[in-house]
């Protein structure tokens, strides 16, 4: 028996990254699978801390991509307040841009980010496709209708209900004798406030009556909904940590001038779907020299040598992907590319010797496909479509087919290319354009606030199966040869995804 026991411990049980990746097949997620580790600690232990760039580290590895149906202000601010990261889009003019990281950096944890207004000449019928389309309960009836100009009234549901002509203007209804609080209260005053009113909603006013923003007693409760919320991310003031996507050409370097010089972001993005170039490098030296407190992200890249050039000019961290988005078309029309798993762990195995971190960018569709990312040398994920169609993604929802929805579409769709060069070059720079990206729709996930948490979870109990008990305990096993993993067959995905149901219903959390 001893001679037997043995021969069964010497039985290889999977493959080592190193022996998997090498063998000239490109894997995605969905074709491999770890194998279990032991565990000796509670999921809850696992530390999901990470560091996002050489110097920026978040106690959440999801950042919100930089795409102009995903992140703008209001995406950026959430990120951050559930523990991770946002890169505005640079979908927009420099001046645009300014202003949205200037909202992230103002934000005061506990407010309504984006207060609903509307015109004392609106109706209800426009209240009613205000309640449909974004979701307020309350809105606040401004002089000109826009945060930011004299606070006339609030309107709720409550004053509308029993109310038959929908073209009542909301000044007829609207509540004017109000409950304000002044815009140099601090935010223990505002809270206590709330807690007295009766009403919902406190607008914040300043000195000349302008809504400056919004209490709510619901947002403040949500906030408090620890511990399912990670720490804060936070810059050296206190602030909420940002990061913004920029180009490689001339203007952009008066851009990231422009968002530095309003102390706005902490890290910027050299946004390509092929970082190796001289553009790229160029930017990079300039920045260095320009900025050298701001973190560089360059990418994408998929290739260890691809990843060693922009190390060697000084990247802060590496963003992977080429053509493994859900809404990229790049290996079909350009066949270059790499599959995601095998280019994650290619460029990490690279970058991590260098002590530069990963972001595995694209393709990442559920918590499983966060945990193979960062088991295989990610420092953090990126995701599009996952964050696409929540309540904190720009745009309005509208009904298709029955279904509630949000436009999703690739940077490189035409769609997204037309607004691009009207806002960024104020011209078309390229007179053939091809794209590279689809526009579509996705469906309404609700709100980050709680996707966010329960992904983590997911991902803890994903590293608590194998036996890991944290981001940087992962990222040593693997270059100990301790992490085993094999290429599952069609037959194994199969398997591993729900079979032989009549009917069922798949709720995540
Ligand atoms: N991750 C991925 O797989 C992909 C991502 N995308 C996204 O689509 C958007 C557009 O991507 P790209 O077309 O790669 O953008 P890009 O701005 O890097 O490239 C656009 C074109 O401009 C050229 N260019 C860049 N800087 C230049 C300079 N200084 N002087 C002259 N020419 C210059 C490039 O060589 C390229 O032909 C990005 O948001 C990107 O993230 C697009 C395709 C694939
Ligand atoms: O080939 C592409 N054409 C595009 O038009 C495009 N737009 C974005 N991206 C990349 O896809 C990532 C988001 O992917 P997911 O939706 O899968 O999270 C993003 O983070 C980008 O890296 C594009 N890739
Ligand atoms: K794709």
């Amino acid at each position: 028996m001893g001679s037997m026991a043995a021969a069964i411990d010497d039985i290889a049980d999977g493959f080592t990254a190193a022996q998997l990746f090498g063998q000239g097949t490109t894997y995605t997620y969905d074709d491999v699978i770890f194998l279990p580790g032991h565990i000796d600690f509670g999921a809850h232990e696992v530390d999901l801390s990470s560091h996002l760039t050489r110097t920026l580290k978040l106690a959440t590895p999801i950042v919100s991509s930089p795409m102009d149906k995903v992140t703008e202000a209001e995406m950026a601010i959430t990120m951050a307040m559930m523990g991770g990261m946002g890169f505005l889009h640079y979908n927009m003019t420099a001046e645009e841009q300014v202003q949205q990281a200037k909202r992230v950096k103002q934000h005061v944890p506990g407010f309504v980010t984006r207060p609903a207004t509307l015109a004392p000449q609106s109706t209800i019928a426009d209240f009613e496709s205000l309640k449909a389309t974004r979701d307020v309960r309350g809105v606040c009836i401004t002089e000109d209708g826009q945060p930011g100009s004299r606070l006339l009234g609030v309107v709720t549901s409550r004053d509308t209900d029993f109310l038959n002509d929908r073209l009542t203007p909301l000044s007829e209804v609207m509540t004017r004798d109000l409950d304000t609080a002044s815009e140099s209260a601090s935010v223990e005053q505002v809270l206590e406030q709330l807690k007295k009113s009766k009403r919902k909603l406190l607008p914040v006013v300043s000195s000349q009556g302008q809504l400056v923003r919004v209490a709510t007693k619901a947002t403040f409760l949500e906030e408090q909904r620890a511990p399912r919320r990670a720490a804060t991310s936070v810059d050296s003031a206190g602030r909420l940590l940002l990061g913004a996507a920029v180009g490689t050409r001339a203007d952009d370097r008066a851009r990231v001038d422009a968002l530095r010089a309003a102390d706005a972001v902490d890290a910027v993005i050299l946004d390509s779907s092929q970082g190796d170039s001289t553009y790229q490098l160029d930017m990079l030296a300039y920045l260095k020299k320009a900025h050298p407190e701001l973190q560089v992200i360059c990418g994408n890249v998929v290739t260890g040598r691809q990843a060693r050039s922009l190390i060697d000019g000084g990247a802060d961290a590496l963003r992977v992907g080429m053509g493994s988005g859900s809404i990229c078309t790049t290996q079909e029309v350009c066949a270059v590319g790499r599959g995601q798993a095998t280019a994650v762990y290619q460029v990490s195995r690279m970058a991590n010797a260098r002590g530069v971190p990963t972001i595995a960018d694209g393709g990442i569709q559920n918590s499983g496909h966060i945990v193979k990312a960062l088991s295989l040398g990610a420092s953090t994920v990126m995701c599009g479509s996952l964050l696409a169609g929540t309540t904190e993604a720009p745009g309005e929802y509208f009904m298709v087919d029955g279904v509630r929805v949000k436009a999703y579409r690739g940077m490189g769709s035409l769609e997204a290319m037309a607004k691009g060069s009207e806002a960024r070059y104020h011209s078309d720079t390229q007179n053939l354009k091809i794209a590279q990206g689809v526009s579509g729709t996705v469906r309404d996930k609700g709100s980050i606030r709680n996707q966010i948490p329960f992904l983590a979870q997911a991902v803890r109990q994903g590293f608590q199966d194998m036996g890991v008990r944290s981001v940087s305990g992962a990222h040593a096993a693997l270059k100990q040869g301790a992490v085993m993993l094999e290429a599952r067959s069609s037959a194994a995905q199969a398997e591993g995804n729900i079979h032989d149901m009549h009917s069922f219903n798949k709720v995540r959390w």
